[in-house]
């Protein structure tokens, strides 16, 4: 089934790959193909004139809620066999450290979205991670639970080591194989069984360079890859390789890796991906945040047309920043004036 997020992220090339059968309902609403498979569909209406759409009668947000409509009765119509991939995670209210009732509305989290955790230290981001790790049922310091497709998660997969459910990205991650970055990545496409596996470990290893600072080679021994280069090859390994839908990240402002990329990487593999910071870039980069306190969540907010904005202006100082930090790294002395490009 496709959801909104998918769309707002997927190409119309992306798209007409997986369901050929929506070209026709795209030139049926006078889309234009030739000019429109490289950008998203919301994009690609945003760029038309509005003269044209109100000649058209076109509303964009009308039509994508009816594309999305028309896709997922064809998918249910034409039998396509059904993605068997976690489709949401579901969490509902427990307990504060006080033992006071949270009061959130029950919030559900769609495959392809984003959520921050944000929150004093010591306030309870790593406590919700692990909720959702371990699929408390009522069971844990908080008296949460977790749904996954609306239902509790059942004993084999809360146990079991195979097919886990979710995959966990932490601070400090200690590799203590004597293995190569090849050898590593090959071992894991091996227990994976991928009929591709060149490919993949080619496709890991080129992402992992690209979210990293500082390259490494596929001969590097992985025991002495820098703190971010590991981060960078965990991340494009939970991404391409991981059958984990869902993904779990206490904190990767410090690792020194591309933290954008990163998390375009994950999405775009139609995870379902949660977030711990303290960072406000990456804190605007989810779809929603939720605000915990004395270890309740405490409400949960969208993301407003206006943060999105301040988003691009805090970008723009954070290369200001990596810029110079570059600079000091390499000896190079600072220069008072700068710019900050974009506003
Ligand atoms: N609802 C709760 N009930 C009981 N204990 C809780 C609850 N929420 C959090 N805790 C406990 O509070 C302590 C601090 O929580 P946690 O480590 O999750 O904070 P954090 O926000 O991740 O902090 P930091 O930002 O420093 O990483 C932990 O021992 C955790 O188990």
């Amino acid at each position: 089934m496709i959801n909104k997020n998918i769309v707002d992220r997927k190409t119309i090339a992306e798209l007409l790959n997986l369901y050929p059968f929506i070209e026709d309902f795209l030139t049926d609403h006078l889309i234009d193909l030739d000019d429109a498979k490289d950008t998203t569909l919301i994009a690609h209406l945003n760029l038309l004139d509005p003269e044209i759409l109100e000649e058209k009668a076109i509303i964009p947000d009308e039509l994508i809620d009816s594309f999305i409509v028309y896709t997922n009765q064809m998918i249910d119509f034409l039998g396509i066999k059904e993605d068997k991939r976690v489709q949401s995670i579901t969490l509902k209210p427990g307990f504060n450290k006080y033992k006071e009732a949270e009061t959130f509305e029950e919030l559900t989290i769609n495959k392809g979205e984003i959520i921050a955790i944000v929150g004093p230290t010591g306030s309870g981001k790593s406590r919700l991670l692990a909720d959702i790790e371990w699929g408390a049922n009522a069971d844990t310091p908080t008296n949460r639970t977790i749904l996954i497709d609306g239902k509790t998660m059942n004993i084999e997969s809360r146990f079991s080591s195979n097919n886990k459910l979710v995959a966990q990205l932490s601070q400090n991650m200690n590799f203590v194989m004597d293995l190569s970055v090849e050898e590593f990545i090959e071992l894991h496409a091996k227990s994976r069984m991928v009929e591709n596996e060149r490919e993949v470990i080619e496709k890991i290893f080129n992402k992992a360079n690209e979210l990293a600072g500082e390259k490494f080679a596929l001969d590097t021994p992985i025991t002495s890859l820098s703190g971010g280069q590991s981060r960078a090859l965990m991340i494009a390994d939970v991404a391409i390789l991981s059958k984990s839908p869902i993904v779990l990240i206490d904190e990767i402002e410090n690792a020194g890796i591309d933290r954008k990329k990163a998390l375009d990487l994950l999405v775009g593999e139609e995870k379902i991906v949660l977030m711990a910071t303290h960072d406000p870039i990456l804190a605007l980069m989810g779809d929603k945040r939720i605000i915990i306190s004395n270890g309740g969540i405490d409400k949960v907010m969208e993301i407003t047309v206006e943060e999105k904005a301040i988003l691009h202006k805090l970008e723009s100082l954070d290369d200001v920043i990596q810029g110079m930090r570059t600079k000091l790294r390499y000896g190079q002395e600072l220069e008072a004036n700068f710019e900050i490009i974009k506003n």
